[in-house]
This record gives structure tokens, sequence and C-alpha cells, in this order.
């Protein structure tokens, strides 16, 4: 008999894990995984937990619930030895990473998945100590992911990123960036906002980041250098295309690790959430993590 431990967000997508949850843990030890179950209470939770799991030598994790619980889980877990694989069940409303991840949506698929021990590794990406698996970045845009209510963004899903960040791009400000990344010169100068991308799957951008791939050791970091409001929401365009690459504003390059700094007060965000602010040291953890997929 295999050990999972599964940390649910009660709240995330309808309270679907509820509803599902007999049914999950059925499934699973009716093939040799018993199942311990832990919900969610609030922020800081399920990292909380997941560090436990792995203490506790479960040899499975699995986190249910949106990219917020997944980054979580995944902050409990990184840096740590002898990690277990980790499950995800995409309950949010946009699972960015999951998506990228090409993790079934039927949830009997996704059992099987795991039953049949079909893992992949993953890399995953550290800023200042914390960690991300999707993406990083700073600038005033980046900052609307904080801004959005979340019951405004369970009503209308990704819209409602778009929506604000309509309404942000009025007040679009750059900042000066210094950045050092390996294996390249030093570049300085006012940009609108950096972008750092581990898997190419980021808030509907599909094509942003068409190159990056969740095992390669590399970061892939976009750029958009100063520019006026009318400019920007071409790239914007183009980048819904993924057209922008050869925009003389945007600065497009791969690396395993960066040092951004500003005179000014830029915070950083990770996979949306809040994450300190710059300076900041971007790393990757090479295949650091097995998911089920
Ligand atoms: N029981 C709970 N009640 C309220 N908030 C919770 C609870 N458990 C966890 N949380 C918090 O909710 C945050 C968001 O959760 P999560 O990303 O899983 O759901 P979501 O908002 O449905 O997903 P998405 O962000 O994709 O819309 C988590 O980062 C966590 O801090």
């Amino acid at each position: 008999m295999k050990r999972a431990r599964l940390i649910y967000n009660p709240t995330s997508g309808r309270e679907e894990m509820r509803r599902l949850l007999p049914d999950v843990l059925e499934r699973l030890d009716r093939h040799g995984i018993e199942t311990s179950c832990h919900a969610t209470t609030g922020e800081g939770d399920a990292t909380r937990e997941a560090a436990e799991a792995v203490s506790r030598g479960y040899d499975i994790i699995i986190a249910a619930g949106g990219d917020g619980t997944l980054n979580e889980v995944v902050n409990g877990m990184a840096g740590k030895d002898n990690l277990p694989p980790l499950g995800i069940f995409p309950l949010g409303t946009t699972n960015d990473f999951a998506r990228a991840m090409g993790i079934p949506r039927r949830w009997e698929d996704y059992c099987d998945l795991v039953i049949e021990n079909k893992t992949r590794p993953i890399d995953i990406g550290r800023a200042n100590g914390r960690h991300f698996i999707n993406i990083a970045g700073g600038g005033s845009l980046t900052e609307l992911t904080y801004e959005v209510p979340s019951r405004l963004k369970t009503l209308i899903g990704q819209l409602a990123y778009y929506m604000k960040g309509i309404e942000k791009m009025a007040s679009l400000s750059p900042t000066q960036l210094i950045i050092q990344a390996e294996g390249y010169e030093v570049i300085e100068g006012e940009f609108m906002l950096f972008l750092i991308a581990n898997s190419n799957s980021v808030g509907g951008f599909e094509k942003l980041a068409p190159d990056a791939s969740i095992d390669d050791g590399m970061l892939d970091v976009i750029a958009v250098k100063k520019c006026n409001l009318a400019e920007f929401i071409r790239l914007v365009t183009m980048a819904l295309r993924g057209d922008h690459f050869n925009d003389p504003h945007v600065v497009y390059f791969k690396t395993p690790r960066m040092e951004v700094t500003s005179p000014g007060h830029v915070l950083i965000n990770l996979d949306g959430e809040l994450g300190g602010e710059l300076p900041g040291v971007f790393e990757i953890l090479p295949q650091h993590l097995q998911i089920f997929a």
C-alpha cells in the first residue's frame, strides 16, 4: 500500500473537491493508494501541510485547488530532499500550470495517471528563497493580479484580469531596472515590466513564451522596454499571437539565473501572488520535482 496526502482548498471551484472526495478516495484506495486528506483553512496552510507531508514520508502528495493552492504546496515541498511526486487536481479559474502540463480535466483520468505512476520531472523557479512554477515578474502591470477581487475572479474568470489590465494601462509607468543574467552582459534601462516564465502557459497568453519548457533548466525572460500606451497595447495584441519577439521594445533571452535590481520600489509577482520586492535573485532548480502528468 502507498500512502498519499491530499491537500485541498475546500472553497476552490464551487467547492468541487468536497463533492468528489469520496469517489477519489475510493478509486485510489482500490488501486493500493491509501489517502488521507487535509482541507486548507486559509493562507499559508497548504504550505505548512505540504512541508509536514514531506517530513512524514508520504509516498505521494496531491494538491487540489487553484494556482494559489498549487503554488503554496510547491513552496512547502521545494528545497527539501527526497521529495515525493506531486499530483494536481485543478479546481481554480485559470489553472495555468495544469493547462501547460496537459493535465486531464476528468478526475477519473487523472487518478489513473497517479495509479499508473506516470510522472515527469519539472523545473521549479526560485526568487529570493520563495518558489514559483509558472511565472515571476515585476513592473506596474504585473501588480494587477493582486488587485482583482477574488469574488470577481470566480464570477467571470480570466476576463477580470483583462478588465483590470485595461484600467491599469492608463497609469502604466516605466521603472529603471538593472538585469544581470548569467551568460549575458548587464542590461540597464527603463522597462514597463519583466516576466520570467518557467512554463509556456501564462494567464491565457499561450504564445507569450512559446519556447519555455518546463524541464530544460532555463528561465525564459521577456522584458518590455519603455514605450507609450499605444505601443504597449499593440505589443499586447501581438503577444496574444506570439508575434512580439521581433518588436524593438522586447528583450528576450533564456538563463538559469539572473539578478534584477532597481533604484525604485518594485514588487515581485510569483505565480500571481505577491512575492516581496526587488532586488531579486531568480534562479531555476532543474528537474527538482516529479509531477503526475
Ligand atoms: N478554507 C479557505 N478559505 C478561504 N481561503 C482559503 C482557504 N484555504 C485556502 N485559502 C486561500 O485561497 C487562496 C486561493 O486559492 P486557490 O488558488 O486554490 O483558489 P481559487 O481562487 O479558486 O483559484 P484561482 O486563483 O485559479 O481562481 C489560497 O492561496 C489560500 O491562501
